[in-house]
């Protein structure tokens, strides 16, 4: 058979090379239907019903592999082997499979392809179940309908990335094509077309040799016996530096070189000797590689361990290996010995400064790989690694630990999304600024068309965003409520926003959204709807800012903010702008800048930043403006209440910079009854906290209002820089007024010498507002405590 010979070979010389082969099996017969009585149909026979799944079982029986070292991948079930879900790739990464068949006909899910690519083994195959390859494009699937945002429908959707997915397959070595034509050929193969057989020929090569225990070495023998490969020795002696105070070990690899596992040999190391590692990553599931090493290092070395938690290994020596979360975790860097970050690119720089206070601290990063991870990372936390006196080991994985290096499959995934996509040279940008610069519309078309522009553009966003992926790449050339803008120097990438069409929905979707069904698309009208309860909400149209990055070496020259007027000018005829972001002071004032203000700052954090997200409005209309005025002024009403409950912990700085950023003009609106008690409290002993309502109140308007006096009088003796104390003193209300904080905590914090002299900067806060906003109540009251 066709099938199977086509299957055997691509097996064969797999195995010869311990690379992976990728077999293409493009049913030509499948007519986009998904069959009902074959979805989710379990115990279905291999049977022949179904011809793309029996082309499969034909090709890994031929190619000797067995159902147990199997998953499929996709909505139909007929392989009797372990199947998921495309959506539910994730539990893939990290395992190793002989072979993975993805059934991409109902569903051709970018993120998907990335994560089977790397479960693959060395020796092993990837077949990819499609439709007729030419007519795949032009197919729309379950993952376009998640494409298709109201209120575009799938139709609006285009096949540009699988046009790309088909060409790279077609180009790329290593990658056998059978058409499963139907056509009859009378010798009982049954309308098969062997395309390209796939085959490389390759020359014969030498193993690469065992890697071997180094004579010199502070971890134990058995930590390096474990070891794969040189590479991995190398990087386990690294790490021996953790034993030292001060030391900083970076380890950088793309996917599967084992740098994960290499942190678990050292954690494993550290730990029986008893020290406390900490080790952190944005989810616990990444690190269960690091878990499994240092367990089985226990093990080889007969040392008994407890866990207690799943996150937590305790030893008889005293050592720990313990999971925190990535904010917990820059907590908690008193108790420990070691901490061991890894994905390290995936978390913010301000994240990562502070894992600088830890006694020892090393950092695993993925240079290339599924997450995008990134270059913000090498971009912007090697300088600051190197301004401190850290002694710092750089280490890096290059050979690949489940299949040789230069695999065919890998080279191709790496092409296909885009993988290893870059920012264009630093030279190409470097003396680039609003002026030398056009500002452009990137559409699929010229995505498309342009590879060098898709990859500069993407690679941008990867760069500056850690969680652009496949997917994204699929959606930037291919749905239809998504543009892409562009400041280009020469044709080349300098600054590029993604941009979402939100709103404008109709009467029957805002009201569904209303009424908690989940509406696809939409973020912003979404939360006014349903969270902040604005049954018009989705009714204007705006623009949202999805991504927005300038290139590294081009910053602070106003390109961001240039390349947000050009998209200003170009979508005036709606509603608003609008962006939604993770809030750090810096990112609220860029966003301030530019006209954007407040609307809402969500209280759940995101997990691995830590930070919560602000919600901001630029309105562009009449109805933009009515649409962004009601929601600030709420914003300005409600943000006490929630500040001194879910925002309880919220960075005060981003606080300040929140409510400094929203455009409301709040009123104090006190009682003469109130005013008496504020003056009271900053000329007098009035205490505060018989009515703290009309504080909070004035906080603020004092953090919202552009007109509001500072919170500092010329009588104030200060010492030091006034500009210092004043941001001082907003803190200070942000943490004792608006969240309730302790006297203590907040003097402590703040560097007060004690709670009394923070309260006595609290009542000379008070001053100035007294004086702008108290009236004759307020006046009267200073009078009377300064005997005037
Ligand atoms: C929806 C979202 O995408 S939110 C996330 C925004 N993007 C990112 O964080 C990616 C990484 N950062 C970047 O690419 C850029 O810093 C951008 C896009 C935020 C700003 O682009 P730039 O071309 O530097 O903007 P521009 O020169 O107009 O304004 C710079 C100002 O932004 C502010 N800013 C915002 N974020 C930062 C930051 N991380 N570091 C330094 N300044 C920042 C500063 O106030 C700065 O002012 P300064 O030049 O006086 O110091
Ligand atoms: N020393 C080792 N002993 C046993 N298995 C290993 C070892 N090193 C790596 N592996 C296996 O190889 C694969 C890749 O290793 P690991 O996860 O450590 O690499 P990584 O560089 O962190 O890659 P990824 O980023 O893909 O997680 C995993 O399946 C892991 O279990």
């Amino acid at each position: 058979m066709a099938v199977g010979e086509t299957a055997a070979a691509l097996r064969a010389e797999a195995r010869e090379t311990n690379e992976r082969r990728l077999l293409v099996l493009a049913d030509e017969t499948d007519d986009g239907r998904e069959p009902a009585d074959a979805l989710d149909a379990a115990g279905t026979d291999d049977d022949a019903t179904d011809r793309g799944l029996a082309a499969a079982a034909d090709a890994l029986d031929a190619a000797g592999v067995e159902r147990a070292e199997t998953t499929l991948v996709g909505h139909r079930d007929g392989l009797r082997c372990e199947r998921v879900e495309p959506r539910d790739t994730g539990d893939l990464l990290g395992t190793t499979r002989e072979a993975v068949v993805y059934d991409a006909r109902d569903e051709c899910r970018p993120n998907a392809l990335g994560r089977i690519t790397g479960a693959v083994d060395g020796g092993g195959l990837l077949v990819l179940v499609t439709p007729a390859l030419d007519d795949w494009p032009a197919r729309r699937d379950r993952f376009d309908d998640g494409m298709a945002v109201p209120p575009f429908d799938v139709g609006d959707v285009s096949g540009r990335f699988r046009a790309r997915l088909v060409r790279t397959l077609r180009a790329h070595r290593g990658v056998g094509i059978v058409a499963l034509d139907g056509v009859e050929d009378g010798e009982g193969d049954a309308g098969v077309t062997v395309v390209d057989d796939g085959l490389t020929h390759p020359a014969p090569r030498l193993p690469a040799p065992d890697p071997v225990v180094p004579d010199e070495r502070a971890f134990p023998r058995e930590a390096y016996a474990a070891c794969l490969t040189t590479d991995q020795v190398e990087a386990l002696g690294a790490f021996e530096t953790l034993f030292d105070a001060g030391s900083a070990v970076v380890c950088e690899a793309d996917r599967g070189r084992g740098k994960t596992s290499a942190a678990g040999l050292a954690a494993g190391s550290l730990a029986v000797e008893g020290r406390d590692v900490l080790v952190t990553a944005p989810s616990f599931r990444g690190v269960r590689d690091l878990y499994a090493r240092a367990s089985e290092l226990f093990d080889a070395l007969g040392v008994a361990f407890e866990r207690p938690e799943t996150t937590r290994l305790d030893l008889p020596t005293g050592g720990t290996i313990r999971y925190a979360k990535p904010p917990a975790a820059a907590d908690e860097l008193d108790d420990c010995d070691a901490l061991l970050v890894d994905e390290a690119a995936a978390l913010p720089v301000r994240l990562l400064e502070r894992y600088l206070d830890a006694d020892a601290v090393a950092f695993t990063t993925t240079v290339h790989g599924y997450e995008g991870a990134g270059r913000g990372f090498d971009v912007r936390f090697r300088d600051v690694l190197a301004d401190t006196d850290r002694d710092v080991t750089d280490v890096r994985l290059d050979e690949p630990i489940r299949y040789a290096a230069g695999d065919p499959v890998e080279v191709w995934a790496f092409r296909a999304l885009l993988l290893d996509a870059r920012p264009p040279v630093e030279p190409l940008v470097a003396d680039a600024d609003p002026e030398t610069c056009t500002y452009d519309a990137l559409d699929g078309d010229a995505l498309a068309a342009d590879e060098t522009l898709l990859r500069e553009a993407f690679g941008l966003l990867v760069a500056a965003h850690y969680r652009t992926e496949p997917d994204d790449l699929a959606r930037l050339l291919d749905a239809p409520n998504l543009d892409a803008r562009a400041l280009r120097r020469d044709g080349h990438v300098v600054a590029v926003a993604l941009l979402a069409r939100e709103g404008g929905l109709d009467e029957e979707t805002r009201d569904a959204m209303y009424t908690g069904e989940r509406v696809k698309g939409n973020m912003l009208p979404d939360v006014l709807t349903s969270q902040l309860r604005d049954p018009d909400a989705a009714d204007p149209v705006g623009t949202r800012v999805v991504r927005i990055a300038t290139h590294h070496a081009a910053r602070s020259r106003g390109l961001g903010s240039a390349l947000l007027d050009g998209v200003r000018a170009e979508f005036g005829c709606r509603d608003w702008l609008g962006v939604g972001y993770g809030a750090t002071p810096a990112l609220l004032s860029f966003w301030a800048r530019n006209g954007f203000s407040t609307v809402h700052l969500s209280t759940t954090r995101n997990d691995a930043s830590g930070e919560y997200s602000a919600l901001m409005l630029d309105p562009l209309s009449d109805a933009g403006g009515a649409l962004a005025d009601r929601h600030e002024s709420w914003f300005a009403d409600r943000i006490a209440g929630v500040l001194a409950d879910a925002l309880d912990d919220c960075d005060p700085d981003v606080a300040r910079a929140a409510l400094a950023a929203c455009d409301a003009t709040p009123a104090p609106d006190l009682s003469d009854d109130a005013w008496r008690v504020v003056a009271g409290s900053a000329y007098g002993s009035a205490m505060y906290s018989v009515d703290p309502e009309p504080f909070r109140r004035l906080a603020v308007c004092a953090l919202v209002r552009d007109d509001a006096p500072g919170l500092l009088s010329d009588a104030d003796a200060v010492e030091g820089d006034p500009e210092t104390e004043r941001e001082r003193r907003e803190r200070l209300l942000v943490r004792k007024l608006l969240q309730c904080h302790s006297w203590d905590a907040v003097a402590d914090e703040l560097g007060y010498h004690s709670a009394g002299q923070a309260m006595r900067a609290f009542g000379d806060a008070l001053k100035p507002l007294c004086e702008a906003w108290g009236g004759e109540a307020a006046a009267a009251e200073r009078a009377r405590h300064r005997g005037e």
